[in-house]
């Protein structure tokens, strides 16, 4: 049984369908999951954290509680550390120290991992993270309002948080079939962490198989995949995870508290439309309870047949930058989550059944205002971006900030006649 922990919400349901797609019958959930938990027939869980941003210890002690629930469960045969293909984190991050704990914890000399997500445009060669074709710290992700990355050396990156040295196993070694002898080389000079290159799907294939005994493993949804698809291979009455997911149906609402840039070109996009759209100013008021209060305020006055509406905080890189200065980084973030948090409860209380948020962090403040214990995976409405069917509440889509096409956030707020 696989046991991923995510370190933020979108990631989780990134690699919780990168693993039902191989037919790997996956639950998840937000938070740590009850010690009862009542669950259906299932080859993996994901656990998912808000740990990307907060701080080392707490990132630390979360995770570690993750892995006891995961191995008190039997779900720690193979645990996968889920972070994101762009290696969001600062020089201070908690990648890192998680690793760290994670590989103490279970005893492991050596944890393989690979942030590559070709289908996403992330590949890495030689130890470097691209995307697209650019070197990670030349891409958007430089302007980022909480890991803004400005190195694309992923050993340098990973070597700056952690007590232990990384490596790489390049590309030669991948496609001649040699992870497993270069891992021990590694092994051999006190690597703990390696950095396996990839840059197509099959890539992903080649290292899935390499690593599938290996009992941790790290990185974004792509290797998650790789390891489903070899598990898949040797399990019987693989592809049952498969079966058709539902679509949700009702009012839609979008709540977006990313600044990425493919969020910004979404959020354009939907406005462009002629969609409502509300823009939360943390700089005219400061008060959480008070911006959600306007918005909910302007949402009562919208009336029929304009299509589901968009709230939204996310500003490009020069307005941001005059927020954070006026503000504080972590103040204004905190305002701003607080505040959708919020307005996704009054949503919710209004009658909206599908709540469309982009962003992790704000996503992780969303279901946690609605207090959403997990839920099933339903039908994906971008690579990588699943429905979220709860038990009860709203369906949820919580989508990474860089990740579908432009017209992803109008598009899956379509589609009920009551919007
Ligand atoms: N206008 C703004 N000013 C300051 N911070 C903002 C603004 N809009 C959004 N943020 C913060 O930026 C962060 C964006 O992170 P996140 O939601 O994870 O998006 P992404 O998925 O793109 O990383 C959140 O903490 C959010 O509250
Ligand atoms: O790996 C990825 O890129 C995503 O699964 C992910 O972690 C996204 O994080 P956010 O960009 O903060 O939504």
């Amino acid at each position: 049984m696989i046991g991923a922990i995510a370190d933020d919400f979108t990631g989780a349901t990134d690699v919780a369908v990168a693993l039902r797609r191989r037919g790997i019958r996956t639950l998840l959930y937000f938070g740590l999951p009850p010690q009862r938990a009542e669950a259906p027939e299932h080859d993996a869980v994901v656990i998912a954290l808000k740990t990307r941003t907060v701080h080392k210890a707490d990132a630390v002690a979360r995770s570690l509680r993750a892995l006891r629930w995961l191995r008190a469960h039997g779900a720690a045969e193979q645990v996968y550390f889920k972070y994101c293909s762009t290696f969001d984190s600062t020089p201070d991050g908690n990648i890192g120290p998680v690793l760290d704990a994670l590989a103490d914890a279970m005893d492991v000399p050596i944890v393989p991992m690979t942030p590559s997500s070709p289908e996403h445009g992330r590949t890495q060669y030689n130890g470097y993270l691209f995307v697209g074709d650019v070197l990670l710290g030349e891409s958007p992700m430089r302007h980022h309002p909480l890991t803004p990355m400005t190195d694309s050396y992923l050993p340098r990156l990973l070597e700056a948080q952690s007590a232990y040295r990384s490596g790489v196993v390049t590309l030669p070694h991948v496609r001649g079939r040699g992870v497993e002898r270069r891992l021990a080389e590694l092994r051999g000079q006190g690597v703990r962490y390696a950095f396996v290159d990839a840059l197509e799907d099959d890539d992903l294939m080649e290292a899935g198989r390499a690593l599938a005994g290996a009992p941790l493993v790290a990185g974004a949804a792509g290797l998650a995949g790789g390891l489903a698809a070899a598990h898949a291979r040797t399990r019987a009455g693989a592809g049952h995870g498969g079966a058709p997911a539902p679509e949700p149906s009702g009012p839609a609402a979008v709540l977006a508290g990313s600044c990425s840039a493919r969020t910004l070109e979404q959020v354009h996009h939907m406005i462009e439309a002629g969609r409502p759209a509300y823009r939360l100013d943390a700089l005219a008021d400061q008060n959480a309870d008070s911006l959600a209060r306007g918005a909910l305020a302007w949402y009562d006055t919208l009336r029929q047949g304009t299509g589901a509406p968009l709230i939204y905080s996310s500003l490009e890189p020069a307005k941001l930058r005059r927020v954070q200065e006026a503000l504080g980084v972590e103040r204004s973030a905190s305002i701003l989550e607080a505040a959708i948090g919020r307005i996704a409860r009054g949503l919710v209380e209004r009658g909206v059944t599908r709540l469309v948020t982009a962003g992790g962090e704000t996503s992780g403040a969303v279901v946690s205002a609605l207090g959403v214990p997990g839920g099933v995976i339903g039908a994906e409405a971008a690579r990588g971006v699943p429905w979220i069917l709860p038990s009860s509440g709203p369906a949820l889509l919580l989508k990474s900030g860089n990740f579908g096409d432009p017209d992803l956030l109008l598009e899956a707020s379509l589609a009920d006649p009551r919007n």
